[in-house]
């Protein structure tokens, strides 16, 4: 690879938990062309601030010239469990594609050769549709569920639409033509036979070549796990969070000093700070002290050692973290606050729940409590009591 090629590759590569089949995008590179790179998303509950990984990387796989298509997967979000019910996954796609768009032009590259595709828009066509038959007849029950295992919901009783989700992701390779798919590390299974079967094993069945995979890492969540989207709201930070609600959900986030492992504080830094001010230019964190000057960091291990210290304490990471996050997510806002027509597409996206207002059930204490009127007296004496066979049910049940 000549040193533009490897500049290239470089980009594509970097942040990446794992990289498999690298020779096929090396192959393309050397050969001058554009890798054709897709990243699919099922268009279910509100993106948070983890989009900001593979927005991240879509970024920088756009500043390599690569090809880069975003898949709507709305029949996905379906299929999963009813993740998105069929009525409002359109309007759901509607609001993912803004979304992206927004977050990969905060960081100041260019979307307009970002390409989306709607998976309803060729997942039912005749081609399509036929290939799922026939994968379906040469992937095990238990392959497909293995494959689905960490991304598809784990149900007791679960809806048959869960089987075929793996066997959809995959043929989305062939029917997207892409040379490389990208997902976060939890897409592992869906990706390679190692240690289970999909991608790499099934698409070759039907004598369609296999692809390369690049992952990105999980996002420790703000209680500590990874972060996702079933979360509690205090957990995930949406991208349409207030600064304050920022604040507040970073300040309450569990983050242990000189503990770096799992820390979801340390890995907003890591997975979405640093390579975004890379892409922004100046590569920095800045941490604001009291009493002395800021500490300037250029590299997450700077800091990861820093907080083992305990030198870059909770106290003063927190607050930093913060203020970068809400001047990250400023131009994503400012996007949502020019655009009626996504304003109002949020709003059927996510309907505000129907709030059911309680009636106030009024104690019926009969017609002979002190200060009943007299003339309500006898009709109610006269009926017999309703509500007494009931109790005596409930009683006996306990
Ligand atoms: N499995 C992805 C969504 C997806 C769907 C179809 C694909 O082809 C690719 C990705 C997710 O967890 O969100």
């Amino acid at each position: 690879m000549d040193s533009e090629a490897q500049a290239r590759f470089d980009l594509i590569a970097s942040n990446l938990q794992e990289f498999l089949n690298p020779e096929i995008i090396e192959k393309i590179l050397i050969e001058k062309r554009s890798p054709r790179v897709y990243w699919g998303t099922a268009t279910t509950g509100r993106p948070h601030i983890g989009y900001f990984l593979p927005a991240l990387k879509i970024a920088q796989l756009l500043k390599a010239d690569c090809e880069v298509t975003v898949l709507l997967a709305d029949i996905h979000g379906f299929l999963d469990n009813l993740k998105a019910p069929l009525e409002l996954v359109d309007n759901r796609a509607i609001y993912y594609r803004n979304v992206v768009t927004a977050l990969v032009q905060s960081v100041g590259v260019d979307t307009s050769k970002l390409n989306f595709v709607l998976g309803s828009s060729y997942q039912k066509s005749p081609e399509y549709v036929m290939d799922v038959y026939r994968m379906a007849s040469m992937v095990s029950e238990s392959a497909a569920k293995k494959a689905g295992a960490e991304v598809v919901k784990q149900t007791g009783n679960a809806p048959l639409s869960g089987l075929l989700y793996p066997i959809l992701q995959v043929l989305d390779e062939q029917h997207l033509n892409a040379d490389c798919q990208l997902g976060g590390v939890d897409q592992r299974k869906l990706f390679t036979h190692n240690p289970y079967s999909a991608a790499t094993e099934w698409l070759p069945k039907l004598g369609y070549s296999v692809r390369a995979h690049i992952m990105n890492p999980m996002m420790a969540g703000l209680g500590g796990q990874k972060m996702s989207s079933s979360d509690g709201a205090d957990a995930k930070i949406d991208l349409l969070d207030t600064a304050e609600a920022v604040a507040k959900k970073i300040k309450k986030a569990e983050c242990f000093p000189k503990i770096v492992e799992d820390n979801g504080v340390l890995s907003i830094v890591e997975n979405i700070l640093f390579p975004a001010a890379v892409l922004n230019g100046h590569g920095e964190f800045r941490v604001e002290r009291r009493d002395a000057e800021p500490l300037v960091y250029t590299s997450i291990a700077q800091v990861k050692e820093d907080y083992a210290k305990d030198l870059l304490t909770p106290q003063i990471l927190k607050p930093a973290v913060s203020a970068a996050m809400v001047s990250l997510m400023a131009p994503i806002q400012a996007a949502y606050e020019a655009s009626a027509d996504w304003q109002e597409i949020t709003l059927k996206a996510y309907p505000p729940p129907v709030v059911h207002k309680k009636v106030k059930k009024v104690k019926d204490r009969g017609s002979r409590f002190p200060g009943a009127k007299q003339e309500n007296a006898k009709p109610e004496e006269a009926k017999p009591a309703e509500d007494a066979p009931t109790e005596q049910l409930a009683q006996t049940s306990i």
